[in-house]
């Protein structure tokens, strides 16, 4: 494989110079300064322009980090089975998941503190391409690809925000946090991962790789996620969806983004071994998180989590489930920050699932003992109308790793527990309302306690699924009471009926 000689970042080995001890970020933070956009135009440069510069003249010392692709979950003293990042592999021999290995001695050759530090000082800027809260852990994230051949558009830095009044009024927490992974560029925590995946198919198709194209199956955010990242990059971008399955909203995505939109007749688990055999046959490249490269841009989120709280570990971390690639994306970015010594310890997580597409929560449920795929029915988390999931080696590990729990939530249940969400200014996703469920669960039977840290992982914007809330709220949903529902209120167009209605309302309002 050929290298690109110049790039704003090493595509090949610093040599050791000097003992990490001697290091400071001052270099790294040296190198942002200077990178603004009013710096950069009035010297007729771009930020990638800037970057490149910057690494020329300043070039990072005593990296030699890098990555490659393993078997999942094996012994690697038994097992040496290995491929470089650039080759278009997505299993391995045996047919089993496979993971992104970082060489660990070489990140571990810096402290804790250091990564610290040196994430730290790049919130909040627009250098390239660190002003993105992927790129920003790009060391961690893959470490030899070129700064030219990123695509990004700033994804990550989401919002942690408190929700005090939600967890006092309905759980009596007052440490409860929502992590909102859907204040994003198409609105998922999918940009986390497509960031990633599409930057190095950028890579390989300068390498002249055989790569005409990006494929998935999705539920509406992967798609979403994919043919904005292409678009963005001038790659062609082919999308499968479930008819009829999933929300306007996610479906005007990538048809608006220029995707080859193919809505066929099956459901998600349908779409996804479709994908698979045309992947395996035409010069497409797998864009669902089958392919491990997508789970380290998803991992940062954990990272960043840990960052927003000045790297004090929360004691739970709440995410919903469907293909499964999610969750354990979060317990390698947790474990990473452990194992490099950011923080000591890692939170426990929990899987929430749909009632109607529950294989993780059966399993769970039998003791782990064995595994059946389930035929997923409809829900209103469509996103996650998933019964097949192709990372559930990854999902039970990240549990059993982090004493995790999986629980589920009904129709009724996921559709209350978002409108009370809404209800204390939120707007969010069904399947957050799954995440929410799985909490006041969990609280009522005492296993999460009052005063226990704990962070709701918000997965899409709840913008994308307006349909839900209008069904909620006009009381319009087939056996189920829709206990919060507020609809509006038609009223004559004068000031008596105006009047009567408000006097009618204040004296019904709590003070
Ligand atoms: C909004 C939303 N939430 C949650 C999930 C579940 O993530 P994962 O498939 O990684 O389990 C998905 C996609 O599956 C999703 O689109
Ligand atoms: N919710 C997903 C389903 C596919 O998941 P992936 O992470 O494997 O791509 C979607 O939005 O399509």
């Amino acid at each position: 494989m050929k290298k690109r000689a110049i790039s704003s970042f090493p595509t090949k080995p610093h040599t050791l110079k000097a003992t990490p001890r001697f290091l400071s970020i001052k270099a790294a933070a040296a190198s942002s300064s200077s990178n603004t956009p009013a710096n950069t135009a009035s010297k007729g440069n771009n930020i990638r322009d800037e970057a490149r510069r910057q690494y020329l003249t300043n070039p990072p010392q005593n990296q030699n980090f890098s990555a490659k692709y393993v078997p999942f979950n094996t012994d690697p003293v038994t097992n040496t089975e290995s491929y470089s990042l650039d080759e278009i592999v997505y299993r391995s021999q045996s047919g089993g998941l496979l993971d992104v290995q970082h060489d660990m001695s070489a990140l571990k050759a810096f402290p804790g503190s250091y990564w610290r530090a040196l994430f730290d000082s790049r919130v909040g800027k627009t250098t390239w391409p660190y002003g993105s809260g992927v790129w920003s852990k790009k060391e961690w994230v893959l470490p030899e690809i070129s700064g030219d051949d990123i695509v990004s558009a700033f994804e990550g830095n989401s919002n942690l925000f408190w929700a005090e009044r939600f967890g006092k009024q309905f759980l009596e927490m007052n440490d409860l946090w929502v992590k909102h992974c859907g204040i994003s560029h198409t609105g998922s925590f999918k940009d986390l991962g497509m960031t990633v995946l599409v930057s190095q198919v950028n890579r390989l198709r300068k390498m002249n790789r055989p790569v005409f194209g990006v494929g998935c199956a999705s539920t509406g955010d992967t798609s979403a996620a994919l043919s904005a990242y292409c678009a963005s990059a001038g790659i062609p971008s082919i999308v499968f969806l479930p008819a009829n399955k999933i929300s306007i909203a996610q479906l005007v995505q990538p048809i608006a983004n220029g995707a080859f939109v193919l809505s066929i007749d099956t459901d998600f688990d349908g779409c996804m071994q479709l994908i698979r055999e045309v992947t395996s046959e035409l010069p497409i490249y797998l864009a669902n998180s089958l392919n491990s490269l997508r789970l380290e841009g998803q991992k940062t989120a954990a990272i960043e989590i840990l960052q927003q709280f000045d790297w004090e570990v929360p004691d739970w971390v709440i995410v919903p489930g469907g293909n499964l690639g999610n969750i354990y994306a979060f317990y390698k970015g947790f474990n990473m920050c452990k194992e490099l010594g950011l923080v000591d310890k890692i939170p426990r997580l929990v899987c929430a699932q749909a009632a109607n597409a529950n294989p993780l929560y059966l399993y769970y449920k039998s003791g782990w003992d064995e595994f059946k795929a389930v035929k997923a029915n409809s829900t209103f988390a469509s996103a996650i109308q998933i019964g097949d999931p192709v990372s559930i080696d990854r999902a039970v590990y990240a549990l059993k790793q982090s004493n995790g729990i999986v629980e589920e939530a009904t129709e009724e249940e996921l559709m209350d527990a978002t409108a009370q969400a809404d209800s204390t200014g939120m707007f969010i996703c069904p399947h957050t309302g799954v995440a929410l469920t799985a909490l006041m669960k969990l609280r009522k039977s005492g296993v999460i306690g009052p005063t226990d840290r704990t962070v709701v992982v918000s997965t899409a914007h709840g913008l994308k699924f307006t349909q839900s809330k209008i069904d909620y709220h006009s009381n319009n949903i087939k056996e189920m009471a829709c206990r919060f529902a507020n609809p509006p209120v038609s009223v004559k167009a004068d000031f008596g009926s105006v009047m009567d209605v408000l006097k009618k309302y204040l004296s019904k309002t709590p003070k």
